[in-house]
């Protein structure tokens, strides 16, 4: 059911494309029907075919941001994408201490489809070490989860392997999303007591810019409106999917997924 009333927030960084980032975190937010908060953390200079710039915001602004908004309306849950500076995300986890989240989705961004990369090199530590700790769920691509632990991944056997791996740092769950292996699109939940594999058919389409974001902001959303994680992580797997399906063509390079949801009811509807 969509909840219009029910607050979720993303950290993350500006898409001028709309593709990924912030502008997909809201579309996603908005179609599964939570109510749309960012703090915006870095603009990129993004289009279709690829990022041409970067410019990070300050500790300072980046805080107020959070300041404010927790002030005035509380997330239920709290996605946070593009983090590139190891002060940025010492400010963010700071921040955030201040206040009891249930529901933190971290999406360990590093680098775009088209090669660029989102997080220095110098970040990594403290996005495992303060950020990666503090998530109620992580949801690494293939490569992320390779820098993160440092092991190849060729398999399901490897994303179990690699999976449980991360789960020491500390995070509640683990998601691992399996977009860049071969054959079917298969992703993997790895909890204490949580297995579990999610598996769609490969869709052969193109345009897949901003998957990784919109996943992780549909299990924010999911969370927000209260569904447990299997459950959660169940239909915002078919939302990817859909969305992927109906992704379209437009700009020249890898065009954005679409931003749809089968209809459901709206709380407070008459
Ligand atoms: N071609 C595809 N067909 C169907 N699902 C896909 C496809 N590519 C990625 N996915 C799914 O999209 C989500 C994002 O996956 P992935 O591509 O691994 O992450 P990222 O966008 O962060 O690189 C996952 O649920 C994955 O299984
Ligand atoms: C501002 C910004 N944040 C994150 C990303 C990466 O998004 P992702 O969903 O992994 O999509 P692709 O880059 O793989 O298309 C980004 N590009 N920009």
């Amino acid at each position: 059911m969509r909840n219009y009333k029910i607050p979720t927030l993303t950290i993350a960084g500006s898409d001028s494309s709309g593709g990924a980032g912030i502008q997909a975190d809201l579309k996603t937010f908005s179609a599964i029907g939570t109510y749309g908060m960012s703090v915006i953390t870095a603009i990129t200079a993004q289009n279709t075919q690829g990022v041409f710039e970067v410019e990070e915001l300050s500790k300072k602004i980046i805080r107020k941001q959070i300041e404010v908004v927790f002030e005035d309306i509380t997330p239920k849950a709290v996605k946070i994408g593009m983090v590139s500076s190891p002060e940025i995300i010492l400010e963010i986890v700071n921040s955030l201490k201040n206040y009891n989240l249930e529901y933190l989705v971290v999406d360990p961004v590093m680098i775009s489809k088209s090669g660029y990369s989102l997080l220095r090199p110098q970040a990594k530590e403290n996005l495992m070490k303060y950020l990666i700790p503090m998530a109620y769920i992580i949801t690494p691509n293939i490569p992320e989860a390779e820098e993160i632990t440092g092991m190849k991944v060729n398999n399901i056997d490897d994303m179990k392997i690699v999976g449980e791996k991360i789960l020491e740092l500390g995070p509640k769950y683990v998601l691992m999303k399996g977009g860049h292996l071969d054959g079917d699109a298969i992703d993997v939940l790895i909890g204490e007591d949580i297995f579990e594999i999610y598996k769609s058919k490969r869709i052969d389409r193109k345009n897949t810019h901003g998957t990784g974001c919109t996943l992780s902001s549909a299990i924010t959303s999911h969370l927000a409106l209260g569904y447990g994680i299997k459950e959660s992580i169940k239909l915002s797997k078919e939302y990817i999917t859909q969305a992927i399906k109906y992704s379209f063509d437009i700009g020249h390079g890898v065009g954005p997924v679409q931003h749809f949801y089968k209809f459901t009811k709206v709380e407070g509807e008459i």
